[in-house]
């Protein structure tokens, strides 16, 4: 199979989408790889690299889009979908529910997208998402940190504190990857931390990690309520797999919160868990203000750490491509469940019911479409 990788162009994208040692392993199946020239920079990986691996390097985004597979990092922009045909394998995150422009460019041009977001195991884990979600998890606590700080905006507290003077407390909703390491690295930092998830079994899990070290909550308005009143620093790390998040803070728990307090909105790619975080941010411009709280809802933070990321990222994407080139991307999916379940398009339907239902667009069985 012919693989394209172009270049990333979100703001301050510097992940790619394929490492050399990456092209090595699809050039060893018996793959073609083409790479548009400068991809890897960002993270530190030259074009002699990918040549030396066996890579073709290309000139334009165009070159590599007309690949049999696209693989990316990010959801394709406005200005990519013209590079969309029917039939075209795009592999990559696409975080869809919140993106109906997206879906529509997708369904019209009949282009088999596979979600590295929605690909999920039978033990319900996302094993593409995984490696973000920590690097996401373990920065969203850092950054909150950091923009706690007078001079980029907080209240002016050190989370970790000092003898005599009170820890910062920080909250973080929804305990799962990005939950679990925004806990770790706050509680490294000598924060007061709470998790609040809505699973029982998982907080029981939580407790068995953490022990009494942190608290942990269910998840229900009074408790979200009472916590955010008095926290400096709220994550949001929600997820339902594919779909839109949902609003579990409203505006008036956000105006509870002191002023120069911190949310940091991980779950933004979904559509974010706080009402007031009603806007995509970007590296370049990462926060603003609303009820004197400043919001931090930037939708591809690993991209500000691209070279761990990057690593990470395709350390776990190459096995599941393979797959796809060996076999196809119908056999490859009829073979392997849970990258069946990556399929968010297919000829021209949407096959992923969250995402369907997100947009009140009509639903088709994927197995039947990959079967016909
Ligand atoms: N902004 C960014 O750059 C990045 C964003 N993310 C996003 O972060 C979000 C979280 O991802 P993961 O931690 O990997 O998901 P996960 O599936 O590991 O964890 C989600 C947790 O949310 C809990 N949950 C579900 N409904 C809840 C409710 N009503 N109240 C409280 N908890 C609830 C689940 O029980 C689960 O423990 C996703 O939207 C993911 O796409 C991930 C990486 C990077
Ligand atoms: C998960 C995701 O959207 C990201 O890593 O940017």
């Amino acid at each position: 199979m012919k693989i394209g990788v172009p270049t990333e162009i979100k703001n301050n994208e510097n992940r790619v989408a394929m490492t050399p040692a990456g092209v090595i392993s699809l050039k060893t199946a018996g793959h073609e790889v083409y790479v548009q020239k400068g991809a890897g920079l960002g993270s530190n990986f030259t074009d002699e690299q990918y040549v030396e691996a066996g890579a073709v390097m290309v000139e334009t985004a165009a070159d590599a889009w007309k690949q049999e597979m696209v693989m990316k990092v990010k959801e394709p922009l406005q200005e990519e979908y013209g590079y969309f045909y029917e039939g075209l394998i795009l592999f990559t995150y696409l975080h869809l529910a919140p993106e109906p422009e997206l879906t529509k460019a997708l369904i019209d041009n009949k282009v088999v997208a596979i979600a590295y977001e929605t690909v999920q195991l039978d033990n319900g884990s996302l094993p593409l998402l995984t490696p973000m979600s920590e690097v996401a998890g373990r920065m969203a606590s850092q950054i909150g940190a950091q923009f706690l700080e007078k001079s980029h905006g907080g209240k002016g507290i050190l989370l970790g504190s000092i003898p005599g003077v009170r820890r910062g407390k920080v909250t973080v909703i929804g305990g799962g990857v990005v939950g679990t390491n925004a806990a770790k690295i706050a509680m490294g930092l000598g924060a007061d931390v709470t998790i609040i998830d809505l699973n029982p079994e998982r907080l029981r899990q939580l407790d068995d990690i953490f022990g009494s070290s942190i608290n942990t909550m269910m998840s229900n308005p009074l408790n979200i309520h009472e916590c955010l009143s008095e926290s400096d620093l709220v994550v949001g790390a929600v997820l339902i797999p594919g779909a839109k998040a949902p609003k579990l803070v409203t505006d008036e728990m956000v105006q509870s919160m002191t002023k120069g307090s911190v949310i940091v909105d991980v779950a933004i790619d979904q559509g974010g868990i706080f009402e007031t975080t009603d806007r995509i941010t970007t590296h370049d411009n990462p926060t603003y203000e609303k009820h004197g709280v400043l919001h931090y809802a930037v939708a591809n933070m690993p991209g500000a750490v691209p070279r761990t990321s990057t690593i990470g990222l395709t350390n776990v994407t190459i096995p599941y491509a393979l797959q796809l080139a060996n076999k196809g991307y119908r056999k490859a999916c009829l073979d392997n469940l849970p990258l069946m379940k990556g399929i968010n398009t297919l000829d021209g339907y949407v096959t992923y019911e969250a995402v369907a239902e997100a947009h009140g667009l009509e639903y088709s069985d994927v197995r039947s479409l990959l079967e016909n």
